[in-house]
């Protein structure tokens, strides 16, 4: 546990910290942008701040599933509106979905992208290429720093030929080198719908068959290519007992609120049912319970909030109009932190989930140990209050989480070894006396 660092840090926290996967009473040394030391014994520094019992220093959380947005559908999020969303819910780094307007699907748009985001964010961005049609394009997206292809949203595998060019996707993609996330929902079962089509009927229309014949699909797939796949926002613990028994390498990700939301709870609460309009549908109770279920026993390796921020006066629009997305980046963290206060679950669950599995997912050196970036999230463990979607600083300034009660806010997010969020404020300072003074006993 006791590292010596021989030289001066710049700060020294004092505080208990999730370390090596528990909590423990530490000095957690930064230098510049790095954590140059985690031990039981102070060391020699120029600015030494101590925290109160109540408050816990977790690394900082990392999200593999956002959508940013930004070009022509900034009047939603942008990459400065969902950065701060998500330094206000204690994320440091997302991986950015290319469904913007235009989609990120060529080179140059990609390149584009990256360079704007990194003038108008400091965050860690991993960026996802759209799935293209012209396939020849995918080995220049991997060189022009295209991450991951997706997520392959059902609409486009429709558009572009249906399982024929999800079989050369996933055989190009193996042939370069770049994995695929996948949203999977099978559009040939979606467009096989001729009932009812309203807010009710969300979880009919796309129909848990849906995602079941995406996932027996990309099993075939994956198991003929070897192509290396995630599938995003999984909603069925069928699902998941399909992927482990196919024993292939295949991993996957769940949202909060397929945990935490049925359709049925959703409609009576939400003001517009807009709000519960979501893809992959919310699912019925029981569904949802063993989901969440899952998760509390530590079988869902990774939760996204695949946030989707939209305009409020798009969820006004009638069903087949209304766009389908949930923020999540606000409510995540205290949502299923709270699941751990209230001895649902243990921290190291729910840390696996949304910090260190998405962290290796996105390739990322972000933990409380020598040599990490420093990069840490703070949160008041207690805080009891109900969730106030008002707040966000996402532009989405709605959610069906509204009126959650939840025990923990985070209060302070560390970027690059900077104090880049304190009490809803943002700031880029060095000097982190700040922070002691801010955080009451
Ligand atoms: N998850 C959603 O309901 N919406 C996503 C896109 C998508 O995954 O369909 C969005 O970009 O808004
Ligand atoms: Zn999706």
């Amino acid at each position: 546990m006791l590292i010596m660092s021989t030289s001066r840090v710049n700060t020294l926290i004092r505080a208990r910290a999730y370390v090596r996967g528990s909590v423990k009473e530490v000095y957690i040394g930064i230098t510049g942008s790095e954590i140059a030391y985690v031990g039981n014994e102070p060391v020699e520094t120029e600015n030494r701040v101590e925290l109160p019992s109540q408050y816990i220093v977790l690394p900082g959380l990392v999200d593999i599933h956002v959508h940013f947005r930004d070009f022509d559908l900034s009047y939603k999020e942008d990459a400065v509106s969902g950065s701060q969303a998500a330094l206000a819910g204690g994320y440091v780094a997302v991986g950015d979905m290319p469904n913007t307007k235009p989609p990120i699907k060529t080179v140059e748009l990609l390149r584009r992208k990256i360079e704007e985001f990194n003038r108008k964010t400091g965050m860690h961005i991993r960026h996802y290429f759209g799935a293209p049609q012209e396939l020849s394009v995918l080995k220049e997206a991997l060189d022009n720093g295209a991450y991951a292809i997706g997520e392959v949203l059902p609409e486009e595998v429709a558009e572009y030929g249906g399982d024929q060019y999800l079989e050369a996707l996933f055989k190009e993609a193996a042939r370069v080198g770049i994995p695929i996330i996948m949203h999977c929902e099978d559009s040939l079962i979606i467009n096989q719908y001729s009932g009812p089509r309203d807010f009710e009927h969300h979880n009919v229309i796309r129909n848990p068959r849906a995602e079941l014949a995406c996932i027996h699909n990309v099993i075939r797939l994956v198991y003929r290519y070897g192509t290396k796949t995630h599938i995003t926002h999984l909603t069925l613990p069928q699902s998941i007992g399909i992927i482990k028994s196919s024993g292939l390498d295949i991993t996957f990700d769940v949202t909060p609120h397929h945990m935490l939301l049925s359709q049925e709870e959703c409609l009576a609460r939400a003001e517009k049912p807009a709000y519960c309009k979501v893809n992959p549908p919310l699912r019925d109770e029981p569904t949802r319970r063993e989901l969440l279920a899952m998760f509390v026993r530590g079988e869902i390796p990774i939760v996204a909030s695949d946030h989707a921020p939209h305009a409020d006066w798009e969820k006004d629009k009638p069903y087949d109009e209304a766009p389908p997305g949930i923020v999540g980046l606000e409510t995540t963290a205290p949502l299923l932190l709270t699941l751990w206060r209230r001895g649902f679950t243990d921290l190291g669950t729910v840390m696996r989930a949304i910090q260190e599995r998405p962290a290796k997912f996105l390739g990322l050196n972000i933990g409380i140990r020598q040599g990490s970036c420093a990069d840490l999230a703070i949160i008041n463990t207690k805080a009891r209050h109900r969730i106030e979607p008002e707040k966000f600083r996402s532009r989405a300034k709605f959610s069906p989480f509204k009126g959650f009660e939840v025990d923990i806010a985070v209060v302070a997010t560390i970027l690059h070894g900077k104090l880049t969020y304190l009490n809803e404020e943002y700031m880029n300072n060095t000097v982190m006396k700040t922070l002691e003074n801010a955080l009451p006993h």
